[in-house]
Parts: structure tokens; C-alpha cells; sequence
């Protein structure tokens, strides 16, 4: 079905934290843009909502939902696209299984997400749930390359105001441990597409016995594109975590391990299992079959594991006895007995690591007490980022804050560039063999001798998005100034590849000296280096840096990536505007629902609207637009010159005072402005109602903290009970409408 009343805006409706801010902000920005004749629609890309529409046979008529994620999927391909864009849940096998539940006691008569298929219906039912599994909806929508960096006004803020970071000793016993060798970074093969290479290329197993077997067929490989392709050694990777865990425990810290397992959702989850694996060597040695015979997969993590074996004493006994011979484990949650090893999606590397790193290289054990961290990061391709931050903070003592300059990021992310576009072309090798890629002309492009077990991928990035990347990063560059470093490793095979894209452009446009290049672990010294002595610093980088360098920089300059602008110039002339850097923060949910306290700060959708309206004032020549933006702007300093952002705790302002000044403030702005007089007379009176009811909303919202707030579920919460715990001010209710 085309829609043909397109709304200027797309707000996109999401999960956890981030959503219940949507419940309060959403009807403010409807309601002020429609006052100056802009268009705002929504469009539900939830996990819930993602569940449902993938089962509309299951389900009755009023229960089914369109396909939204793929509606916009189609959007951001056209021009008209502008798409507000808030973080949404990439969900871990345990996260889907629990928001099915939820849907099933809702009264939805889902299918069980099943663990091991094995009729056609399952496997079918399973490729459905596996496509939404998994970071599914940011690939899709992200045509184009991202540019994040803190607005002036956000980084003015942080340094005046500075958060508390932890103080860091040059004895610190924190360190990043990686793999010797036999990783993906040592048996990375690339190349880029020549013309009589270009077509449908196909992914084959050859075992030992000759038999070949697809594994992926129908690989359409374009002319410029580089693919790459390499493994990581089962057997090296078992035999390093047991090293990690006895280094740990020698070093007297606590073992941690850091993965992206929602982004990478093929390949981590895999590791992840060899990490829950190799913590509890001796009981799956004694107790394999059992485990088997009770459904355990390593992958879900140990706290599915705990939960199968619950009943039986002997296993529960043995699980108790290792682990008091283990190291400490860094926790997730100390109080609840939360592991690091629970659940894959707890700890997530790109938040994680700047998290320890940041409280000066500290984490938390069972007890609760604070302690140096051994990080296992078994790839070696971007782990040298961390173990180099860490060396300069040992070396030089912690960031100052309030002097230090600013890391922006130019990311290669568009049309599922690089690593996290490999899903579809990750594999377990079925046994010991040989795994290659063979082109349409029946050329091997690369192959690998793997052993059953090793874990092998092809990914890789098209020529347009290349080089709209490098544009990007001269448009950067030129517009600030400043020093721009793309991160690229002459020595590792698919960044020589990118080389010989970026060079000739350079060099081509005359700016080559303006750039360097270098590889990650030289990039991060100088760039720490750079922000040291004030000025900035601009990291042009792949989509796994770009991901974990917009969480790392921000979070030790600003306290948090959610600040951040997170702009998306799609490749077709629409935008794509994400709310800050980071993720749904499942935490703020939880104090919601114990305390009525939301802590989750908007700034990033404060700074996404206010490009998004500027955008739509650029490209669409919409005037109304453009003095919504300004306003909007002027709002966004309001909050931070007059510090109302969200307190962390309960019965201090939270997320919705922000809301309610955020409100005032803009209505202020738009009363006040000269641009258009229509609109300054439409906000005169709602700005008025707005300062004259402050002491009544400020007491009507500050009256619902402390009790629990209930909204009626946590995947799919009811849209009425959300709207009253997110909207307790009958006052400011009346003013918004
Ligand atoms: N773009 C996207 O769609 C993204 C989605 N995700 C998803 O988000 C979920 C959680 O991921 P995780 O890695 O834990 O990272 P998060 O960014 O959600 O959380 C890390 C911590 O950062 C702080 N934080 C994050 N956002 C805000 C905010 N707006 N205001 C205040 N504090 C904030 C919170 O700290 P504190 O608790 O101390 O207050 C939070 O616990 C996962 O399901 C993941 O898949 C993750 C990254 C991006
Ligand atoms: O898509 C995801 O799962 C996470 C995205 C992310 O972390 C990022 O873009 O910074
Ligand atoms: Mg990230």
C-alpha cells in the first residue's frame, strides 16, 4: 500500500527507556509542529512491533501490525526521507524469547521461538525470528554514512560542567587481553571486485572428502566492492579463555569479557558460548550430556544455563565448588547475582569498555566491591583501541574534562559496510575442510583450511558508500579544521584495500595533507594526545570503530554518548537523524517502574529535532520549518544553561521536567522570534500558559515520584498506561491538548 500523506517527519516508536521519554516528548513535538503546519508521523519499529508483524497469520485482525521497519527501509532510499530515529532494542535470543512470552500472556498466540528446529514449520518459524533477532533494524535503515560529534553548546556544557571520572594509577592491574594469533585479524584475506569478477558469487564448505557444500549462493558481488573474508580458531580460542581465566586469577583481578553479541549477532554469541563454555570447563566435561539432554546452549549465556540445571543438586553443587575456585567475575549487577557471563546482551563492548575505562579501569565484583579488570577481547582488530587508551591513561592519569578537545567521527556504515553487514555470510564450519569463495567466473577469491567448529565470515562494503565516506570526511574536515585521522591499518588486508580508495582521493581533491593515515592503536595515542592539549580531533573510520569510538570518546568527554548528534546524510538526499550514540538503557526502565524516576536524558533527541527541522527547512524549502529549528536550538541551550536535565535520583527533576522546560523554552523562542509573525502570535499564549503554570506543573510532576509506576509490560507496554505515568501534569496536559 503507498501512502500518499507522507508526514514531513517520521518519529520512530522504539523500546525500553528511550520510549517511555517518547510518551511524554511525543506529544509536545506533535503539538508545536502542527501549530506551524508540520507533519509528524510515527512509525513502530519496537521489538514488539517486529514480533507481531512477522506472524499476522497467528494473529487476529486487531492484533496485527504492518511491517513499518520495512516501509521505512524502503523510505530512506528516496529523498523525502527525514526519520527521527531513537535506539531500539537489538535483541539476544534470551531478550526475543522473553518479549515473546510477554505477547503470548498478552493474548497473542505467537509461536515459541523454537531453540532446536527441526520440522519445515520450525525452521521456518525460526528464520522468521531470526531476522528480526539481533541488531535488524539499524543495517536496514542506515543508507548512508554517519557523522557524530557533540554540538558546541553540549561540549561547552561537559567542560564547565564536568562529570566524575575515576582517577587512574599507573599500577592499575586493568589490561586488555586478546589472541596470539589464529583471530580474524591474522587470517583476514581481501580484495577488491574487478569487472570480470563482478556477479553472483557463492560461499562453499569442501570437506575433507572432497564433497562441496553451499553455503551461501546468489552473493551478488558489484565491480569496486572489497570483500574480505577470514576465520577464528575454535580450538585457539577454547585454549586462550582458559589461559585468560587462569591469568586472571594469577593477576588476583576479575575476568570480564567484552562483545557486541546484538550487532555481530552471528559470530559473537558463538564466542560468548566458548567464554560461558571454558568458565565451566570441568562441569561440561563431567556433565555434558545432561547439560545437552536439559537444552543448554552455551550462546544464551549462563543464566539460561542456571535456570535449566535449577533442579539438579549435583550440577548446581560442582557449578558452586568452581566457582569459588574461579577468579572474581565482573558483574553486571552485584545485588541480583547478575554475571558478566548471564546473558550475551549485558555487556556490550562499544558501552562497556569506555564504562570501565572511565571509572579508571575499575569494575564491580559479586561483593559488590570495586577492582582492577582483566578484559578479554579475544580479536585483535580493534581491541589494540582499548589496550592504548588504557596504556595512556596509566601513563598520563586520567582526561581532564574541562580542557580537553573533541572527538567527532566520519563512519563508513552505509548499505551494511563491513563486519556488521556479515550475518548472512558467517558460518560454524560443519567439520574440518576448506571454506572458500568462489566468483561468478569461477574464480576462487579466497579460501581458508578451517577446523569443525572455527568460525568463519565474509563481509563487505560497496564502492559508492566509500567514497560518499571520503566526501564526507573532506566536507568534516574542511568545515572544522581540524586534525582528521582515518584509522586504517596498512597492515591488516581489508583496510590496504580502503587505502587505495582513500589515497587516490585525496589526493585527487589536493588535501592529502591534510589527512593522516593510521592504523588503530597509533590513531588512538595520537588522538588522546591531540584532546589532551584542547584541540579536536576528527576519527574517519570503518563501522566497527565508528560504533565503538562514538560510545569511548563521548562517554569520557561528556559523561555519556546520549548527547551526541548523530547525523546520517543518506545516500539518496533523505536524512536520517539518530538520538545520540547509545542504546535504550534497560536500567532507567527498571528505576522507572521501582521508584517512578526516569532518568533518561533527551538531549540527543533534543539535538536530533532540531537538525531534523532544519533539514526539512533546507531541502523541502519549508520556512515554518527552519523557525521551528531555530527555536528548537534555542531550546536545547535552555536546557543545558539552565542545567535541567534529568537528575539520576528519585524525587529529583527526572526526564519529564526536562520536557516540560524543553516546552517552555521553545515556545519562549517561538513567541519571540521575528521570522514569522503568524507563529509568534500562535506561541505567545501557549508560551505564557506555559511560565504561568510552572509551579503547578513542576509539583504535579514531582508528586508521582517514589511509589512503582506500572505500564503494563516491558516489551510491549499498554500505549494508555504509558501516556499516564509519562504524563501525571493535568496542568501541562492541557496546554499540549
Ligand atoms: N542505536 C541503537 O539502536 C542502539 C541500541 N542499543 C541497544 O540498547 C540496549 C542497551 O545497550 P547498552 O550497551 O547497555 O547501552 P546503553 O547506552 O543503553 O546503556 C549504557 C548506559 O549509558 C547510560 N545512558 C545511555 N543512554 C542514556 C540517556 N539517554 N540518558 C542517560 N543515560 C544514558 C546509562 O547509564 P546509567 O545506567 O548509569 O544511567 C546506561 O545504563 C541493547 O538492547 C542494545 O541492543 C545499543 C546501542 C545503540
Ligand atoms: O544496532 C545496534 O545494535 C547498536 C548500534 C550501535 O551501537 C551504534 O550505532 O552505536
Ligand atoms: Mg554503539
Amino acid at each position: 500500500m503507498t501512502d500518499t500523506s507522507q508526514p514531513d517527519i517520521l518519529y520512530t516508536i522504539v523500546d525500553e527507556a528511550p520510549e517511555l521519554a517518547s510518551a511524554s516528548f511525543l506529544p509536545i513535538i506533535k503539538r508545536f509542529a502542527s501549530a506551524a503546519g508540520v507533519s509528524v508521523g510515527t512509525k513502530d519499529i519496537s521489538l514488539a512491533a517486529r514480533i507481531i508483524s512477522a506472524f499476522p497469520e497467528y494473529l487476529s485482525e486487531d492484533q496485527r501490525q504492518p511491517d513499518d521497519l520495512a516501509e521505512l527501509g524502503k523510505l530512506v532510499k528516496t529523498p523525502d526521507a527525514n526519520v527521527i530515529k531513537l535506539p531500539n532494542i537489538s535483541a539476544s535470543v534470551p531478550q526475543l524469547v522473553a518479549a515473546v512470552e510477554e505477547l503470548q500472556a498478552q493474548g497473542y498466540a505467537l509461536p515459541d521461538y523454537p531453540e532446536e528446529p527441526k520440522t519445515d514449520d520450525e525452521k521456518a518459524i525460526r528464520a522468521r525470528y531470526d531476522a528480526i533477532k539481533g541488531s535488524a533494524v539499524n543495517p536496514v535503515l542506515r543508507e548512508g554514512n554517519s557523522d557524530r560529534r557533540a554540538a558546541k553548546a553540549v561540549k561547552n556544557f561537559a567542560q564547565k560542567n564536568p562529570h566524575s571520572m575515576g582517577d587512574w594509577s599507573a599500577d592499575s592491574k586493568t589490561k586488555v587481553s586478546s589472541m596470539p594469533d589464529n583471530d580474524f585479524y591474522a587470517n583476514e584475506k581481501s580484495a577488491t571486485i574487478s569487472a570480470d569478477q563482478a556477479g553472483d558469487a557463492r560461499i562453499e564448505f569442501v570437506g575433507k572428502d572432497g564433497n562441496v557444500t553451499v553455503l551461501k549462493d546468489g552473493w551478488t558481488l558489484e565491480e569496486g566492492t572489497i570483500a574480505d573474508a577470514t576465520f577464528m580458531s575454535a580450538r585457539e580460542l577454547g585454549a586462550f579463555l582458559a589461559d585468560a581465566i587462569e591469568d586472571t586469577k594469577k593477576d588476583g583481578t576479575m575476568f570480564s569479557l567484552h562483545m557486541k553479541a546484538t550487532m555481530m549477532k552471528v559470530s559473537d554469541p558463538i564466542i560468548f558460548g566458548h567464554a560461558v563454555k571454558a568458565w565451566l570447563a570441568p562441569v561440561f566435561e563431567k556433565y555434558g550430556d545432561k547439560l545437552e539432554a536439559l537444552g543448554v546452549n552455551p550462546n544464551s549465556g549462563m543464566g539460561d544455563l542456571l535456570e535449566r540445571v535449577e533442579g539438579d543438586a549435583e550440577i548446581m553443587a560442582a557449578i558452586e565448588a568452581l566457582t569459588a575456585e574461579r577468579p572474581a567475575m565482573y558483574m553486571v549487577d552485584s545485588d541480583k547475582g547478575i554475571t558478566n557471563l548471564h546473558v550475551p546482551s549485558d555487556v556490550i563492548i562499544d558501552a562497556s569498555m569506555p564504562a570501565v575505562i572511565r571509572a579508571g579501569g575499575k569494575g564491580w565484583d559479586a561483593d559488590g566491591k570495586k577492582g582492577d579488570t582483566n578484559c578479554v577481547i579475544p580479536d585483535r582488530c580493534y581491541a589494540t583501541v582499548y589496550d592504548e587508551t588504557i596504556n595512556f591513561f596509566k601513563e598520563n592519569g586520567k582526561l581532564d574534562v574541562t580542557t580537553a578537545g573533541a572527538v567527532a567521527n566520519v563512519g563508513l556504515m552505509a548499505q551494511k559496510a563491513e563486519e556488521y553487514g556479515s550475518h548472512p555470510t558467517t558460518f560454524e564450519a560443519p567439520a574440518d575442510g576448506t571454506i572458500r569463495i568462489v566468483l561468478a567466473n569461477g574464480d576462487t577469491l579466497h579460501e581458508h583450511q578451517v577446523e569443525a567448529g572455527d568460525i568463519w565470515r565474509a563481509c563487505t562494503v560497496k564502492k559508492a558508500p566509500i567514497e560518499n565516506w571520503i566526501e564526507l570526511a573532506m566536507d568534516r574536515q574542511r568545515l572544522t579544521g581540524s586534525e582528521a585521522i582515518f584509522w586504517l591499518d596498512a597492515n591488516r588486508a581489508h583496510d590496504a584495500e580502503l587505502i587505495k580508495y582513500v589515497k587516490p582521493a585525496l589526493e585527487k581533491a589536493g588535501v592529502a595533507d591534510k589527512f593522516q593515515i593510521m592504523a588503530p592503536r597509533e590513531a588512538t595515542r595520537q588522538t588522546l594526545e591531540t584532546i589532551t592539549t584542547g584541540k579536536d580531533s576528527i576519527a574517519i573510520t570503518g563501522n566497527v570503530l565508528r560504533d565503538y569510538l562514538t560510545d569511548l570518546f563521548p562517554i569520557l568527554e561528556l559523561g555519556t554518548s546520549a548527547k551526541m548528534l548523530s547525523i546520517v546524510k543518506l545516500m539518496n538526499g533523505g536524512g536520517l537523524f539518530e538520538t545520540g550514540a547509545g542504546g535504550s538503557a534497560p536500567k532507567h526502565v527498571q528505576q522507572l517502574v521501582e521508584e517512578n524516576h526516569l532518568r533518561w536524558d533527551s538531549m540527543g533527541e533534543f539535538c536530533a529535532l532540531g537538525e531534523s527541522l532544519n533539514f526539512l527547512a533546507d531541502a523541502k524549502g519549508n520556512a515554518k520549518a527552519g523557525v521551528l529549528g531555530a527555536a528548537a536550538e534555542e531550546a536545547t541551550q535552555g536546557i543545558l544553561d539552565n542545567n535541567r536535565s534529568p537528575s539520576r535520583k528519585v524525587g529529583e527533576p527526572d526526564n519529564r521536567d526536562s520536557h516540560y522546560w524543553f516546552a517552555r523554552y521553545w515556545a519562549e523562542a517561538l513567541a519571540d522570534q521575528t521570522d514569522d509573525a503568524e507563529i509568534a502570535a500562535e506561541f505567545a499564549p501557549i508560551a505564557k500558559a506555559l511560565a504561568d503554570g510552572e509551579d503547578a506543573i513542576l509539583a504535579e510532576l514531582a508528586a508521582v515520584q517514589g511509589p512503582p509506576a506500572d505500564i503494563g509490560g516491558y516489551y510491549h507496554p499498554s500505549v494508555e498506561k504509558k501516556a499516564k505515568v509519562m504524563r501525571p501534569s493535568a496542568t501541562l496536559n492541557a496546554i499540549i491538548g
